[in-house]
Formats: structure tokens, sequence, C-alpha cells
């Protein structure tokens, strides 16, 4: 659940600094202080065995003042109004950040995916898009995969998007498979964005990727990409956590032969990696999750959900730097603490937008009807992913703050500029 630190409230506070920093009038303080529009629906579910169940789902748009809203669905039993809210507030930031013509929203479903067979999953997406289907559209909430959902999750909602519609629309969902008008380049876009980002920073402060050590807390989609290709650019990847273990080894892990085993059902930590095993010099440690927040490595990565560190563990987080590849899993108050304690933090809505700009290119790519390959995909990705890091880094050097707040800075003027060019109208969401 949600760590009551991390509040709205909480959050509204922390930005009233970058307010009186970039002098942002009342009026877009009001406006960015609520969602325009949620929706929370019931959807119902006949199961396998007949039976009928309800499940509590959300969409938030939270602003749409710089364009359509954008922002992923994710499946999860924490899922709840509150954080698919913040999530939401969130992706308007990151889209501002990154200079996309987005605005943001969220969307989830309470469900613990793992427990429905595969042809209750697809009912329940699809009833997912039979709830919101009325607010959301290419030109107006372009949702998009996040935790627990994926390729194939989105070609089921665009298909039943394009049934209700009676028209091809695949512009209104991305991260649907190739087959489907997906984009080359969407699953690791999360992964290889994160990575073009701590690139940049260490190229700044002269750091070698082969003097590093790293521990990746959550090995999803954007856990394994950033950590499969950090490993194959020499950074030393001692370290890999998932929701049930984490596995340690001081000389190092390939995550390609910990991704294989989990790909066969095989849980991170289990004595498979006895007989096979992940490094070749060494055995591999079993550690519990939580301790794998704790190890002396160079750079932590967050990969997994919000409120990893929280006020409870951050005084015992080692790493000088962290790298939010997750939404929000630094709360306000811990990050207190951890700057107290001299910590840098690459944040979330810099760190992770690889994914929501990769889903631009999807975008354009459906909407103009021509389809670019991989190395067109990630050639623009990582031009966008260094231009915006690198303004970044120079208004942080520039206000002497930190990144988090420098790239809030980036993203709230360029959305206070779109606003005061709306004019004062008391506009709404369409
Ligand atoms: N997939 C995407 O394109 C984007 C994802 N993100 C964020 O990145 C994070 C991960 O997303 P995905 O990789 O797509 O999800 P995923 O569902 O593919 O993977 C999540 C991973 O985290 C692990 N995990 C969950 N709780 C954990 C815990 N307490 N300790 C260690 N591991 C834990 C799971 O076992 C799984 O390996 C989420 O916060 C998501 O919002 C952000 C931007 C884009
Ligand atoms: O790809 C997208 O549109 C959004 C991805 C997302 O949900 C996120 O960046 O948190």
């Amino acid at each position: 659940m949600i760590d009551p630190s991390q509040t709205h409230q909480e959050i509204q506070l922390w930005l009233q600094g970058i307010y009186e920093t970039l002098s942002i009038s009342p009026d877009t303080q009001r406006r960015l202080s609520q969602p325009k529009l949620t929706i929370h629906t019931h959807i119902p579910l006949r199961r396998d065995d007949g039976s009928l169940q309800f499940f509590s789902a959300w969409r938030v748009q939270y602003d749409d003042t710089r364009g359509p809203t954008k922002g992923g669905i994710r499946f999860h039993p924490s899922v709840c109004s509150s954080g698919v809210s913040n999530l939401s507030f969130w992706m308007t930031i990151k889209c501002a950040v990154m200079n996309l013509p987005f605005g943001g929203a969220k969307g989830g479903i309470c469900v613990d995916p793992k427990t429905l067979s595969r042809l209750e999953l697809e009912r329940l997406s699809r009833g997912y898009i039979r709830s919101i289907c009325d607010i959301i559209g290419p030109e107006r909430d372009i949702p998009a995969p996040d935790l627990n959902t994926n390729p194939l999750i989105m070609g089921w909602m665009a298909d039943e998007y394009a049934q209700i519609q009676r028209r091809q629309a695949p512009a209104v969902i991305t991260g649907k498979p190739l087959g489907l008008g997906g984009s080359h380049g969407r699953t690791s876009a999360t992964g290889y964005g994160a990575l073009q980002v701590l690139n940049q920073w260490c190229q700044r402060h002269a750091k070698k990727p082969q003097q590093t050590t790293v521990a990746v807390q959550g090995f999803g989609n954007a856990g394994y990409y950033f950590a499969r290709r950090a490993h194959e650019m020499g950074y030393g990847v001692v370290a890999i956590s998932d929701s049930h273990n984490a596995i340690y080894s001081a000389s190092g892990i390939d995550p390609q032969t910990v991704w294989d085993q989990k790909q066969q059902k095989r849980k991170l930590g289990e004595s498979i990696y006895c007989t096979t095993p992940v490094c070749e010099t060494e055995a591999v440690e079993v550690l519990s999750k939580e301790q794998l927040l704790e190890l002396p490595v160079d750079i932590m990565v967050l990969a997994a959900m919000e409120n990893a560190i929280t006020t409870d563990n951050a005084c015992r987080v080692k790493a000088p730097l962290i790298l939010e590849i997750a939404n929000g899993p630094v709360t306000t108050k811990a990050e207190e603490i951890l700057l107290e304690h001299g910590t840098t933090i690459l944040p979330d809505v810099l760190v992770n937008a690889g994914g929501v700009t990769v889903s631009h290119l999807e975008w354009v790519q459906n909407r103009i009807g021509e389809y670019w390959d991989e190395i067109a995909v990630e050639k623009r990705l990582l031009q966008r992913m260094e231009r915006e890091a690198r303004n970044c880094f120079e208004l942080a050097e520039a206000q002497k703050c930190t990144l988090r707040q420098a790239a809030y800075m980036q993203g709230i003027k360029r959305i206070a500029q779109a606003m005061d060019q709306r004019g004062t109208q008391d506009y709404f969401a369409m």
C-alpha cells in the first residue's frame, strides 16, 4: 500500500519550493494541485468456474494542457485511487521534462494477475477498456503498459477499442505487439533510456562503468533491459532482486542467465544456481529482497515499485548514487534523510522516461502510417534522453539544487508556459 508519508499533500508541500523559484502563478498552482478527471469503476469478470467477481479499477487524467494525456495501466493488488493519482501527476511532469506533446494520466486494476487464467486475464483487460472507452482516444488519452502489463495485454485492449469504435485506431494505445502497430524498441526503452541517463551522469563525473558495482531492485521489463545492457557496457552488476528474493555475487552476475532461468518459472535464489551458477568464479549468495537495498554498492537501481525507500530504511542505504527507474521509489521524507547523508538521486521523472518517449514514437508512427526500424527508434530515444538529461544536469548546477528539483523545474516551467498560452478561460478536460 502507499506509504502514508507519500501523500498528495506531502508532494504538494515539496512543490512549493519549485513554485517559488519559478514564480508560478497561484492559478497554475491550483490547476496542478488535483487531477482533472478520475474514473473509478468496478469491472465484472466471469471466472472460468462460472462465478462472477468484480475488480476495482481507475483511470486518472491529471492534466492535458500540453496535449492528450498519456500513461500506463498497471495490474497489482496495491492499486488504489491515491496511488494512481500520484502516478498520473508524475506522468504529467515526466512528459513535460521530456518535452513530449502529452499531458499525464495513469490507470490500474486492483488485481493479482497471477491468480487469473490467461482467458480470465484477457476478459478483464477487455472489460477495463469497455469501462473507460468513452474517455480515451488517440487525441484524448493514450494508455500503455506498466507494472504487470505487457504487449499481449495492450494488443487485447487495442482490439477491444477498435471493436467498440468499429474502426481501426492503433494510436489509442502504445506498447502494442509489432504485428498490431507496435514500435520496435518499446519493450527495452525504459531500461535503455535509464542507462543513457546513468551514462551521461558517469561521464560528467569521470566515472568509468568498469569501476562501479551495481545492485538492481526489480527484475521485470525495466530492470532486465537495464541490467543486461549495463552488464554489456562493463558496469559490475553484483546483485538482483525480485518480489521473492535477492541474489548477490561480488564477482558479478550475468543478467541474461538470470533472465533465462526466470523464464523457466524459477524464482530468484532457488537452488538452481548451485548447479547452473550465474557467475563462474564464485557461488551466488541468496539474500532477502530487503537486504539488497542495504548493500554497499556504488549504484542502487530501483526498478520495482514506489516506496522502496522510506523513513524506515533510508538511513541503512549505503549506495552513494540511486537511479530511480520505478515511479516514486523514494518517499519525500526518505529523500531528506538520503540528502543529509550526501546521496545523489537520479530522479524517476527523467530516468524512466524512455518508455513514454518510445510510446510517443509509436503514436507518431501509427498516425503517419510509416514504421521505423529498431536502429532509427533507438537513435531517437537516446538523443532525446541525452538532450533532456543534459538540460537537467546543467540546470541543477546553475541553480545549485538537486537533480529532482531541476527536473521538476524543467517540466513545470513548460507546463506553466502552456497554461499561460491557453489564456484565462476556466477550461476543463475534453
Ligand atoms: N514498463 C515501463 O515501460 C515503465 C515502467 N516504469 C516503472 O518501472 C517499475 C517496474 O516496471 P516494469 O519493469 O514494467 O514491471 P514488471 O511487472 O515487468 O516488473 C516488476 C518487477 O519488480 C519486482 N518486484 C516487485 N516488488 C518487489 C520488491 N519489493 N523487491 C524487489 N522486486 C520487486 C517483480 O518481481 C518484477 O520482477 C514500475 O514502478 C513502473 O511503474 C516506469 C516507466 C515505464
Ligand atoms: O509509455 C507510456 O505511455 C507510459 C509509461 C508509464 O506508465 C510510465 O512512464 O510510468
